[in-house]
């Protein structure tokens, strides 16, 4: 480790299984040994007289509803800046302190072949796939969380499901021009990492590892080992985390490098979540100043963070960071805009929520409805949970929503483009992913005790029938039916 730079064991995240109710669980801030406690004190005092930013690079403890016994565990890796929400820090655990800026690269990382897996969630590619994309989707158990006795129960939901719902997505994707444009977007993206860290002096392969459609994660992975890659930081592409979008794509991986010798000892490191990197807050704000500029009126208008939903029992009972991670993270957009001269209006929506429990709230479609009864005049919708265009955005916001705000009396309506590949953001994941390039260490070998693909076919296949006739039976219900087909 070069100068200037302290080791500390700060606190740790876990995502807990309790044993009377398997479906619920914790997340648990523990205290670790702190015995350079006083000298962190004090850089954090040096940092905020200089007002120079304290970064922090953490490797944290994360497990997710998989489904086994014992609660998983693996080494992660976590670039987080010292700022509380309420009071609680999520995820912290061995922090490297930086002294505001990007360390360079070390001449043992010249050395190395560095790997960087970007993960997304796919989408997809023609009106033909949309059935199997879905059904890939609901057949994830952090996309659907069944309680352990009915997990027998996922598949034949997923094909259920699946199918009642590609009507309704395929006219959405149609919309868009019949296919889902995150694996181009995505592919743009890793090239230019690329390209930025070359200008960083980090030569990396970029792969893209997606959870739902192609390229699989499992297919990014077999590159990886073809390219002997020896050390590999993965960087999911979603700002905050979720255990259904950035936990479910880890909990693959960690199944995967379970299983396989080259892996388990491949040193990695893992960045659960950079909402609240400065490079980011700042770009976001550059998005958003620029389009609140082009309104004829600029401090009328009522900036309208619309993030995609998760159920509330995520967030309630699985101990999902998801909500409290997009809060700070809008606070801290919202801050970086004041200190520009833009102290306008805010407020924050959930939208694309799907099926019949009842997700965050409050529900963008009934926030726009009330905003032009109160008579708000201009809206500017900010996507927030996603870095790229993709049907949420092109579809449900550009159509459905601004349909919506017209109707119900907003005048002006302006919509923020996706980061995709703007510049300062791809050089803010680029120092994202050489700030964690010294955290890397071999993933823990734990034991996966949920898994259909071990079960006797004899078993399974029985499984299969018995649970699909429940799930028919289950779907049969109207409301059921409708809330899987109608809503989104
Ligand atoms: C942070 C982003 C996302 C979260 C959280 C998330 C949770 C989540 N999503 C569904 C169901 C669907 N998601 C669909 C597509 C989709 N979702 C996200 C992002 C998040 N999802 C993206 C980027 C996309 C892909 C868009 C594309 O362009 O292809 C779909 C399919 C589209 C549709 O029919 O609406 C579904 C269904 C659930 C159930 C969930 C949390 C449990
Ligand atoms: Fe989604």
């Amino acid at each position: 480790m070069g100068s200037g730079v302290l080791q500390l064991k700060l606190s740790s995240f876990c995502h807990r299984r309790t044993n009377n109710s398997p479906e619920l669980s914790c997340h648990r801030i523990r205290a670790f040994t702190f015995n350079a406690k006083s000298t962190f004190h004090c850089l954090l005092e040096d940092s905020q007289r200089s007002k120079k930013p304290l970064e922090m690079a953490a490797i944290s403890h994360l497990a997710s509803a998989d489904g086994s016994d014992n609660f998983t565990k693996t080494s992660l890796h976590k670039p987080v800046k010292m700022r509380h929400l309420n009071g609680q820090t999520f995820f912290s655990t061995e922090a490297y302190v930086l002294d505001g800026e990007v360390m360079g690269v070390s001449s043992d990382i010249a050395q190395e072949r560095v790997g960087v897996l970007l993960l997304n969630l796919g989408g997809p590619e023609t009106l033909h796939d949309v059935q199997p994309f879905l059904f890939n989707l609901f057949a994830d158990p952090d996309i659907i969380r069944l309680p352990r006795l009915f997990r027998f129960l996922q598949q034949p939901l997923a094909q259920l499901i699946s199918i009642l719902r590609a009507p309704k997505s395929k006219e959405g994707y149609a919309a868009i021009g019949g296919g889902s444009p995150l694996r181009r977007i995505t592919d743009e993206q890793a090239r230019a990492l690329r390209v930025a860290l070359e200008e960083k002096n980090l030569h990396a392969n970029v792969y893209v590892g997606m959870r739902y459609w192609h390229p699989f994660t499992e297919e990014a992975i077999h590159q990886i080992k073809k390219d002997n890659i020896t050390k590999l930081v993965v960087l999911p592409l979603y700002p905050q985390f979720s255990i259904s979008t950035s936990g479910s794509s880890i909990r693959v991986l960690q199944s995967i490098f379970r299983e396989d010798a080259y892996f388990a000892r491949l040193p990695v490191s893992i960045i659960e979540s950079w909402y609240q990197r400065e490079g980011y807050i700042k770009s976001m704000a550059d998005l958003i100043e620029k389009e609140i500029l082009s309104f004829s009126e600029p401090e009328e208008v009522m900036i309208f963070f619309s993030a995609h939903g998760v159920p509330l029992s995520y967030v309630e009972d699985a101990g999902d960071p998801y909500r409290d991670q997009m809060e700070e993270c809008i606070t801290l957009i919202m801050d970086e805009l004041k200190s520009r001269g833009i102290p306008n209006n805010h407020t924050l929506a959930y939208q694309s929520r799907v099926g019949p429990v009842q997700w965050l709230k409050p529900y963008t479609d009934e926030v726009i409805v009330e905003l032009g009864q109160k008579g708000v005049e201009s809206l500017l919708a900010v996507p927030i949970s996603f870095v790229s265009e993709h049907i949420e955005t092109l579809e449900e916001i550009d159509m459905e929503y601004k349909h919506l705000a017209l109707q119900s009396g907003i005048k002006n309506w302006g919509r923020v483009p996706a980061l995709g590949c703007t510049s300062s953001f791809i050089s803010d994941l680029a120092d994202a992913v050489i700030e964690a390039l010294p955290s890397a260490s071999a993933m823990s070998s734990t034991k996966d005790t949920y898994r259909d693909a071990d079960m006797d076919p004899v078993q399974y296949a029985i499984k299969m029938f018995l649970g699909s006739i429940i799930a028919f039976i289950l779907l049969l219900s109207p409301k059921l039916f409708s809330s899987f087909r109608n809503s989104v």
